[in-house]
């Protein structure tokens, strides 16, 4: 069975009054204040899984979550959980899900453990005081459980948060944005929990804007660029069919001044060649499947290659060659990301 399964999902937030709609309608005017936050989405997460779901700002994660979670309806498709139907069934679906949800505040007069304790009875679990202490020693916030959460730092809060997730030992774990608002150190827990929670064979669907994050824990990542998903894979194979560039650094023996640079920007894939005579070398800016046909031009030009270094496509240049946004949400055109990659370079 799969843990997720959206079928040609869209979800449009119509803006205006029903007055205003019915008057558009009978106009037949066309409603341009509408938003489309997801179009068309299918997508399977298969049970165990660890699935990232990136995309830059306003790119439709949170709504896509919303929905898996009956919080928001869509407005076309099918949607099931765990194999019930979002929809009808959503009771079925919360029990047995921990959700993590973006911009999660405490309520200040609360401890962390009450909040624990709130999040078991509102699934209506019959959690012990030893399994709610063993999640907050998880989270490593046991030592705070009894101080009120208004107190608590901002990590502290996104610990808190996946404690109330993690309660139940849930099948799926929903996590929008997990590591917002934590240190390096607490995004790096987060990890392990994660990876710890996959061990135990649960299933784990959490959202980022940020490739790295999701990069080390991720058997898979889809991205979604304006509301539709544009690639689904291991991020090893969106490395390998991007068309981000690779840094090939090519040494030579020979004479490097005579070499027909031209011939090899022809190749397939390579975008720029600069040659460096004082080092007998060449850099060369390509597609990754476009380094063998490199080496095997500059030797049919009579260099012998003595040494070569590659640098893939970093994760930051990966992510913008999907989405043509930078990690930090800033729109780019392709122009600029070029520019960008050749500054890099
Ligand atoms: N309740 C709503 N009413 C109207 N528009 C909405 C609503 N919720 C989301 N949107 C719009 O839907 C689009 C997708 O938003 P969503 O929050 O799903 O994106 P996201 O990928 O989660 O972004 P972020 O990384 O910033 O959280 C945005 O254009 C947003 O403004």
């Amino acid at each position: 069975m799969a843990a997720i399964e959206l079928d040609g999902v869209t979800k449009r937030f119509e803006e205006g009054g029903r007055l205003s709609r019915l008057l558009d309608s009978v106009r037949n005017a066309e409603r341009s204040d509408d938003v489309t936050a997801v179009r068309n989405l299918s997508l399977t997460v298969e049970e165990g899984e660890v699935f990232g779901f990136l995309g830059p700002n306003g790119a439709g994660k949170s709504t896509t979550i919303n929905m898996l979670l009956d919080f928001v309806r869509p407005t076309e498709g099918a949607i099931r959980v765990l194999g019930f139907d979002a929809r009808a069934e959503s009771v079925d679906v919360r029990a047995r899900t921990g959700v993590l949800p973006e911009g999660f505040d405490v309520y200040d007069r609360l401890t962390g453990r009450q909040h624990v304790e709130f999040a078991a009875s509102s699934k209506r679990l019959d959690e012990n005081e030893a399994e709610i202490d063993a999640v907050l020693e998880r989270v490593g916030i046991a030592d705070a459980a009894d101080r009120k959460a208004g107190g608590y730092s901002k990590g502290m809060r996104q610990r808190l948060a996946l404690a109330m997730a993690l309660v139940g030992d849930p099948d799926l774990l929903v996590l929008d944005e997990p590591s917002s608002g934590l240190d390096p150190a607490g995004a790096k827990e987060m990890r392990d929990i994660v990876a710890e929670e996959a061990e135990r064979g649960t299933t784990v669907f959490f959202s980022s804007h940020i490739l790295e994050q999701v990069d080390a824990v991720c058997d898979r990542v889809g991205i979604m660029r304006e509301g539709e998903l544009v690639a689904v894979d291991s991020v090893d194979s969106l490395r390998e069919k991007s068309d981000a560039d690779a840094t090939l650094r090519v040494e030579v023996s020979g004479d490097v001044s005579a070499l027909n640079a031209e011939a090899v920007t022809a190749l397939d894939g390579v975008h720029s060649v600069t040659v460096d005579d004082a080092a007998d070398s060449l850099t060369v800016s390509c597609v990754g499947d476009a380094k063998m046909a490199v080496i095997d031009e500059l030797e049919s030009q009579g260099l012998d290659v003595t040494d070569f270094e590659t640098r893939e496509a970093s994760l930051e240049d990966l992510f913008l060659s999907y989405t043509g946004h930078g990690v930090d949400g800033t729109d780019e055109t392709s122009d600029e990301s070029a520019d960008g990659q050749e500054a890099r370079a």
